[in-house]
């Protein structure tokens, strides 16, 4: 193996400039697909994928998902799926990624375009989607071609399933997996998603658990329209007054949950599971430099890993509807809605979670005795999801990682959510790895979101060098 491998890196290393190109080109499609109006980019970027691989030899298919729920105005983007290879002594493996972005405007305080890759002194190539996730998406069609021009035999057949709406709770995609598990998913030997980051900037990771996550509106109305504050204000119930008063009810400034009962559904940290954090290569210094500040709730690196891994968080992400521009305009908002999510974690269901959360808020929004209306909805949910590391699919991901690092990964666990990951285990009843490509400090869902060259080129050795690992491995249960 290692003559080939040593060609396929070094192909990798030759189109390099080639690599980042196309990561120009997925990055220059703003495919947001939050904003209904960046609906089009959402799939001319699955299309962009799809041409891609039909021009590297795979056989593809761009499959409809029928109209978004609560929006039936829109189409949902197609799911991108692909083959590449049917060779039935080769094992066979399903990657998924997805082609959407979050939102990403100049003025939220990028230093560059959020939507032209930009690569600096350092080799850090900024841009929307750089990390999360089309640089890793592109890193397996990357791999297909380094292994065509170096003349190396693919090692395994590659199933992809590429989607559209992951960073909006992956609208339709559960079914369209169940579905498919027994027919264009049928072959496939094990899964691989590479979609979260290394713990720092130095150690790489194999990921084995991710929180799951519901998000919610509380929306809040009363007056007609927009008032003027001086000639309305002190004769009406102002439905901003009341969001923020419900939503200060939610969570402190220590990062407790104050919904009660939500903290009971959290399975107890047992000793083993303890021992476990002291292990990982992670310091508080690493997380300061990710942060930006020093601003942590804990001072010690094991309660701080609980906290992204094993405890469940809520975060306030804004209030639509409130007057955010710069100024001082003088006006009551007529309906504002408040976005919150909580990540949840073992052994919390989302059903559970929701009658909390909307028995909480309700009765939070009747002590105000306003005459305004709330509702409070669950805009979409997506599973937590723990796994066993022990599995020949994680063997052979470690033995990549030690070949192109140098360095045995550490076995992490992710605060982030894929909402499929569960599905995709249950569905095909296979075994899924998590392999990051990008680090700490790249910055995802924020302004100058980044990808370093290293991580990319070595991140598409490594995808490359995992695909000869898993062919090498004896076949065992699972
Ligand atoms: C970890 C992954 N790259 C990611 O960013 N996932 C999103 C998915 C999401 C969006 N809404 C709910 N889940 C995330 O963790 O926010
Ligand atoms: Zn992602
Ligand atoms: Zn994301």
């Amino acid at each position: 193996m290692a003559p080939q491998l040593d060609s396929y890196f070094k192909q990798v290393d030759s189109l390099s400039d080639h690599f980042i190109e196309r990561l120009r080109k997925a990055v220059a499609i703003p495919s947001v697909s939050s904003e209904d109006e960046r609906r089009p980019d959402v799939v001319k970027m699955g299309e962009f994928l799809a041409e891609q691989l039909k021009a590297l030899g795979a056989s593809v298919e761009l499959r409809p998902l029928g109209k978004q729920p609560h929006k039936e105005h829109l189409d949902l983007p197609p799911v991108v799926i692909a083959r590449y290879g049917s060779d039935s002594n080769k094992r066979t493996i399903l990657v998924y990624g997805h082609y959407d972005v979050q939102p990403a405007l100049k003025e939220d305080g990028w230093a560059t375009d959020p939507f032209t890759l930009t690569v600096d002194d350092k080799d850090r190539m900024y841009g929307r989607g750089s990390t999360d996730d089309k640089g890793p998406v592109l890193g397996w069609l990357n791999a297909i071609e380094a292994h065509q021009k170096a003349g190396v035999d693919f090692p395994v057949n590659l199933l992809m399933c590429f989607e559209g709406m992951e960073e909006y709770g992956s609208e339709g995609l559960d079914d369209f997996i169940k579905d498919e598990a027994d027919k264009y998913f049928k072959d496939a030997d094990a899964v691989c998603i590479s979609d979260n980051y290394w713990l720092g900037t130095e150690k790489p990771c194999l990921t084995y658990g991710l929180r799951g996550c519901n998000y919610y509106s509380i929306e809040v109305s009363g007056p007609g329209q927009d008032l003027h504050s001086g000639v309305f204000g002190g004769t009406a119930h102002e439905p901003m007054t009341d969001l923020v008063r419900v939503m200060s009810t939610l969570v402190d400034s220590s990062g407790k949950i104050l919904i009660p009962g939500i903290a009971e559904l959290v399975a107890p940290l047992t000793d083993e599971e303890k021992s476990l954090y002291g292990d990982i290569a992670f310091t508080m210094d690493n997380l300061y430099e990710s942060l930006g500040s020093q601003t942590s709730l804990f001072d010690n690196k094991e309660r701080t890993l609980m906290g992204r891994w094993r405890y469940p968080s809520l975060s306030i992400h804004g209030i639509e509807g409130a007057y955010s521009a710069p100024g001082a305009k003088t006006v009551i908002p007529a309906k504002v809605i408040g976005k919150v999510s909580i990540r949840t974690v073992p052994n919390m269901e989302s059903a559970d979670v929701n009658k909390l959360v909307y028995d909480h808020v309700n009765g939070e929004f009747a002590k105000l005795k306003s005459k305004n209306k709330l509702t409070v909805s669950c805009q979409h949910d997506g599973k937590w999801w723990v796994a066993s590391p022990k599995h020949w699919n994680f063997t052979a991901a470690g033995k990549a990682v030690e070949h192109v690092w140098g360095v045995k990964p550490d076995l992490t666990r992710e605060g982030g959510s894929i909402p499929v990951t569960l599905t995709f285990e249950q569905a095909t009843g296979k075994n899924v790895l998590l392999l990051p490509m990008g680090s700490s400090t790249d910055a995802a869902h924020s302004i100058n979101e980044k990808l370093d060259k290293k991580n990319y080129i070595e991140g598409i050795k490594l995808l490359g060098a995992y695909l000869h690992y898993v062919a090498e491995e004896p076949m065992k249960e699972g």
